[in-house]
């Protein structure tokens, strides 16, 4: 069960997951339960300094390291794309992003965490590793209509101060603009590529993939270093009347009257943000 209370519908809620050992842990036999420990039932997390003194921290989802991307999409973004299910069990009033609205996941945690893994992995051949980029889509594409509805994805890479298309290599410093009037953020000249399947989602992201990998040996840096950010514009049409029961939740269906014609546009933001840790830990700078 997913733990919403009325009052948290509006903030920002914050899931951890831990990694399974890599192979250089498991060969130095490192122990995560000597520093770490979930307590999932009260949803906390531990942090052992040593045998007497630890931290204890609270948060609103915690995955072990045997979690599976599944149920990290299912509990973490799940509720951002599509809220409806969740107030019928809960009662309480979400926004997603099928109903309009505009969302955000994004991804923080040190070099080597999980981060990519999590969000953005394609698992192509293996649909059980696919990360919350594809599962996004999937799950957005399964839920609209092909006639009236348009799904369509930029892909874009922030170092330093330099905003970078994925999508267009040759496209370099894009600027960011917002609306004075409507407080809605831009990018002019950025790509945004309209998808109709998720063959095709798949050819795009790895476009992306391939593009944020070639910038990076280009500019002498790691993805790592740099924040990658996934827009899904989504826009649908309808007549309430028309989609009565169907496409629109009750809440939006009850605003209009039956025949106007209605256009909802929303946005999601996926983000793979820049390794977290400083640079007199690590050598590596961060960009925040
Ligand atoms: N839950 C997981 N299950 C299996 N493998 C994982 C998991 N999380 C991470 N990994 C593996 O750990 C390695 C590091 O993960 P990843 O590249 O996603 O880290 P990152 O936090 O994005 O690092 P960076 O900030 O350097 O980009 C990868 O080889 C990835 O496949």
């Amino acid at each position: 069960m997913v733990p919403f209370k009325i009052t948290d519908s509006c903030r920002v809620r914050v899931a951890v997951r831990l990694r399974p050992k890599n192979a250089e842990e498991l060969a130095h036999g490192d122990d995560f339960d000597s520093c770490v420990e979930l307590q999932p039932e009260c949803k906390r997390l531990k942090l052992k300094k040593n045998n007497w003194s630890c931290e204890s921290y609270k948060f609103d989802e915690l995955f072990s390291e045997n979690a599976s991307q599944k149920r990290v999409y299912e509990v973490v973004a799940k509720p951002v794309v599509e809220a409806r299910k969740y107030k019928i069990y809960f009662g309480i009033t979400l926004q997603s992003v099928l109903e309009g609205y505009n969302g955000t996941v994004m991804a923080y945690g040190q070099t080597g965490t999980g981060k990519t893994y999590t969000v953005g992995h394609l698992g192509k051949d293996d649909p059980s590793g696919r990360g919350i980029m594809v599962r996004a889509l999937e799950h957005i594409l399964s839920s609209v209509s092909s006639e009236t509805d348009r799904v369509a994805i930029s892909y874009l890479q922030l170092y330093l101060e330099s905003v970078q298309d994925l999508l267009a290599l040759d496209k370099t410093n894009i600027p960011i603009v917002e609306d004075p009037k409507t407080g809605e953020v831009s990018l002019p000249g950025a790509a945004i590529v309209e998808i109709k399947d998720l063959e095709h989602v798949f050819q795009i992201l790895q476009i992306g993939e391939a593009n944020r990998h070639a910038a990076n040996t280009k500019m002498n840096t790691e993805s790592s270093r740099s924040h990658a950010i996934l827009t899904i514009h989504l826009q649908r049409s309808s007549r309430i009347k028309e989609e009565n029961n169907s496409a629109f939740s009750n809440d939006v269906q009850g605003i209009f009257p039956d025949d106007v014609p209605l256009v909802l546009k929303s946005k999601l933001l996926i983000v793979d943000l820049a390794g977290s840790e400083r640079i007199d830990k690590s050598g590596k700078a961060s960009l925040y």
